[in-house]
């Protein structure tokens, strides 16, 4: 089902000459949701999501350390066991390819399509049901979702998600004043000395996607961050992207906004129900997906 014409070749043979970041081989991902979600235990918060997530995290750590075992074993008994009374969404459907080192790689799709699975995935938050993910260096997922800290001001959070990264606190205090000036919360008064919970989502957006890009990522997984900003951040934000791309690995940007993909992306996955639909060019891509969206 993947087109992959002459000129997706052409440019995958030129970025052949940079190594791969990333090679996802026909992977497949499952949800799996147990009873109604309604009632002991079912929700999202409840029991069995609960032990899912621990075992889902612990699957993943310890795949990392050797390559699957006791984690991953103890995670397929309680799917087994989840699988028997539960229901199952098969999100992502025997996906395929290769990013290299230099690409900004546009993922779009409709609603549901799958965009934020396979970047869960990559960043080793989602386990595959099989097929693998193979990552070179760290890659870190910045969603619009991304924990900061509600009651501490913006500033404390700029330092922690510094820290966090794996900066010094040298280095992240010294990082702390370009990172607030590029977020653009003090545009409007000293908003960097409240509390998060003060800002609006864009603001929160916008100092997320400033913290993340502060630091330059093996890979850079962005889902919708840009989406909440004006158009002012959003062109800064495009620049600071392309910035990101050239000094260090390979960034993946989940976006509904074609305009956004246009300015930044080189490359770009089409992902619907789940399987690639397309892997292409941006212009050819977002062509198709165009004329797809308005039959
Ligand atoms: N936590 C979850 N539990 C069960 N099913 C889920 C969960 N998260 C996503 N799904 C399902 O997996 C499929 C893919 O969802 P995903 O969020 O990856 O799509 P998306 O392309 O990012 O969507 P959108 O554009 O609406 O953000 C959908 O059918 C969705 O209902």
């Amino acid at each position: 089902m993947t087109d992959v014409s002459e000129e997706t070749q052409q440019q995958t043979a030129a970025h052949e000459e940079q190594p791969p970041t990333v090679i996802v081989d026909d992977l497949h991902v499952v949800y799996r949701l147990r009873g109604s979600g309604q009632g002991k235990g079912g929700g999202k918060g409840g029991r069995a999501g609960k032990a899912e997530l621990r075992a889902q995290a612990a699957a993943s750590r310890q795949e990392r350390q050797d390559g699957g075992g006791r984690a991953s074993r103890a995670l397929k008994r309680l799917r087994g066991q989840q699988s028997k009374g539960g229901r199952q969404v098969h999100a992502i459907k025997g996906v395929s390819f290769t990013a290299y080192r230099g690409e900004a790689i546009g993922v779009i799709g409709s609603n549901g399509s799958g965009k934020s699975t396979i970047l869960r995935a990559i960043a080793g938050l989602m386990p595959p049901e099989s097929g693998r993910v193979f990552t070179q260096g760290q890659p870190s997922l910045l969603g619009v979702n991304a924990a900061l800290m509600n009651d501490l001001s913006g500033e404390r959070n700029v330092i922690l998600g510094c820290l966090a990264m794996g900066m010094t606190p040298d280095e992240a205090y010294a990082k702390r004043e370009e990172i607030i000036k590029f977020s653009g919360i003090n545009e409007k008064g000293d908003f960097s000395s409240l509390p998060m919970r003060a800002y609006s989502s864009g603001m929160a957006a916008r100092l997320r996607f400033a913290i993340a890009s502060a630091k330059n990522h093996d890979v850079l997984m962005i889902d919708e961050a840009l989406a909440t900003g004006d158009r002012k951040f959003r062109k800064r934000s495009e620049a600071r992207i392309r910035d990101l791309r050239e000094e260090a690995g390979t960034v993946f940007l989940v976006s509904h906004s074609n305009k956004s993909i246009k300015d930044t992306c080189d490359r770009v996955l089409w992902l619907e129900s789940g399987s690639l639909v397309m892997d292409g060019p941006t212009d050819e891509v977002l062509e198709a997906y165009e004329e797809f969206m308005s039959r």
